[in-house]
């Protein structure tokens, strides 16, 4: 439970801050001087403080620097009556992180303290890397596979650099855990770490949001706001779902991290902007930059060094240490005595295809801790859409030589229990599995879950009608890529190498063997290489000794 430091000295006000964020939950001190709220903040362990500007004792600005000495990250709001506004923006300057006019509006409080708890959660909870799932922190980075230890090496090389980073991936893929180990590794350390989610912001916000505004740049900015780039001076901006932001956004951006100034909305004041950006999206922005929906220079700016997380079905054997991980979290969270995964549940774990990657495995996995009873956590508690996809996979491996059959409908996909019997529920729709295993658990990204999974179901459906002739499924389907949502879909046709085999020779073509395939491919690359046998090899990916004896072999 985070705990809230409450600084007034009117009773009344105190008592109104106390029971709005009690009633949130939050397990709240009091204080009614700067003396006694900097004497608790030394002995006690607090997350965000909420303080009047006007102390009997001491100034708002004064107790802001002493609370800096003491806890140097610690989130401060502000509250203040009009005719001190002035010194909470100089505040928020100093690192403030927001202020609140009195009277105070209880929804306002409770969404600028929810902020502030997450900021805490994000700079104070080291991620680790690279550790064992046995001595792991719920914040660790867990996995060994090969792709993932290229992600710790890049993560290793940047962070001390005051470069701006690009974090790809799809949803739920840990991009955020990535960008809080680069800001925890940087020398920027010492200052603030603000985070921005560019698609939860309506566009004319997110502007003010990011720049701040002059009171009456618009309709509504009854007072003067500091933007994140100010408030964050000396510090880590972390821009989520930069894919998602407006065309003139983009530019203003683009202008911060080439001349590394900008003007707050509605002002003249150029002012300085010392902060290193660090950028993620899922979103496929090479595609993105060919429809002109977005900026080329931004994206050559960002992706000056990009780190790609892959997809959980990419990395092999992670899968089940992090299934370990999150069962001794949640088992400690929900307090229960969960020791191990049946070998039939994490076969099933290992068959579904996780469209929303680790967060979507993290919640099964807590959904099936709670449900279960005992030590062991049987195939029978875990969420029903797992099983959606594993009857799906087990259905492709044996029907690989079957005829093909009539396509199933979405609705009508079987849920299996772990005996094999057609589950109570069944049949299951692959939405409302998704809806109510990521509802549960507050997910914001419900819209890409779904469609990214039905997109995955109704690519795989097709292929498997064409018997995997990549450029037959894109024909049937009539895809546009760019209307694609999901990466895992866009990989299984993946349209970029069709559109290139447009313009050249398809390399595979249906019904060819391996032979066929091999021979094609050499003599492609013999031809893109002048017939140069090393250059060929090379491109190939074989030493030329291999090439030569292939050659030999094959007759070329
Ligand atoms: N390798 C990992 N080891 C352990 N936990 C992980 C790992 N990767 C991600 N997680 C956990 O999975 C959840 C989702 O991760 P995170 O929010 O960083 O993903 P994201 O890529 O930023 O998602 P989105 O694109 O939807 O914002 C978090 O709870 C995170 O702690």
């Amino acid at each position: 439970m985070s705990r809230i430091l409450v600084v007034d000295d009117e009773p009344a006000d105190l008592n109104l801050v106390r029971r709005a964020l009690e009633k949130q939950d939050y397990d709240v001190a009091t204080a009614d001087c700067a003396r006694d709220a900097l004497r608790k903040l030394r002995r006690e362990s607090v997350d965000v403080a909420v303080l009047d500007v006007m102390l009997p004792d001491e100034d708002g600005l004064d107790v802001l620097q002493k609370i800096r000495e003491i806890d140097e990250h610690l989130p401060v709001v502000f509250v203040t009556s009009g005719g001190e506004s002035s010194t909470a923006i100089r505040a928020m300057k100093l690192g403030a992180l927001d202020y609140l006019l009195k009277p105070i509006n209880v929804t306002e409080l409770r969404s600028v303290v929810g902020r502030a708890v997450e900021i805490r959660r994000l700079t104070e909870s080291p991620v680790e890397m690279n550790v064992d799932w046995r001595s792991s922190d719920i914040h660790s980075i867990i996995g060994r596979c090969p792709a993932m230890q290229e992600v710790y090496k890049s993560i290793g090389i940047v962070a001390g650099q005051d470069v701006t980073v690009l974090i790809r991936g799809e949803s739920g893929t840990g991009k955020e855990l990535v960008a809080r180990a680069l800001y925890q590794y940087s020398e920027r350390v010492q200052g603030p770490f603000l985070a921005v989610n560019c698609a939860a912001i309506p566009e004319a916000l997110l502007e003010s949001e990011l720049f701040g505004h002059e009171k009456g740049a618009f309709t509504g900015a009854d007072r003067k706001r500091i933007g994140k780039f100010e408030q964050c001076r000396g510090g880590t901006l972390f821009l989520d779902e930069i894919g998602d932001m407006s065309p003139v956004l983009q530019s203003k951006l683009l202008r911060v991290l080439q001349e590394k100034q900008f003007e707050r909305v509605g002002g003249n004041e150029t002012i300085q902007a010392d902060v290193r950006v660090i950028a993620a999206t899922h979103r496929n922005l090479e595609q993105m930059v060919s429809d002109g929906e977005f900026r080329a220079d931004l994206y050559y700016r960002l992706n000056g060094f990009s780190i790609r997380l892959p997809p959980l079905r990419d990395r092999g054997n992670d899968l089940d240490l992090l299934v370990e991980h999150f069962r001794r979290h949640a088992s400690r969270e929900f307090d229960k005595d969960v020791h191990v995964v049946s070998r039939d549940a994490m076969q099933v774990l290992r068959d579904y295809s996780w469209p929303g990657n680790i967060r979507e495995l993290q919640n099964a996995i807590r959904q099936a801790i709670l449900k279960t009873s005992g030590p062991a956590l049987l195939p029978d508690f875990l969420p029903s859409f797992v099983f959606t996809r594993a009857k799906h996979a087990a259905e492709e491996q044996q029907t690989d030589t079957d005829p093909p059959h009539e396509v199933d409908s979405i609705d009508a996909r079987v849920t299996t229990s772990a005996n094999g019997e057609p589950a109570e529920n069944a049949p299951v729709n692959i939405v409302t599995g998704i809806a109510d295993s990521q509802l549960d658990f507050d997910s914001t990204h419900l819209y890409d879950d779904v469609i990214g999974a039905v997109e995955q179901q109704l690519v795989r459906e097709v292929l498997k009608r064409t018997g995997g002739d990549k450029v037959e499924a894109a024909r049937r389907l009539g895809i546009n890529p760019a209307l694609l949502r999901s990466q895992a879909a866009l990989e299984l046709l993946d349209l970029a190498a069709l559109q290139h085999q447009e313009d050249d020779k398809p390399l595979i073509r249906p019904g060819m063997t391996l032979a066929e395939i091999e021979t094609e491919a050499i003599h492609q690359a013999l031809q893109q290489s002048g017939g140069c046998r090393k250059a060929a090899a090379k491109q190939l990916g074989i030493s030329t000794r291999t090439m030569q004896r292939r050659v030999k072999e094959l007759g070329i």
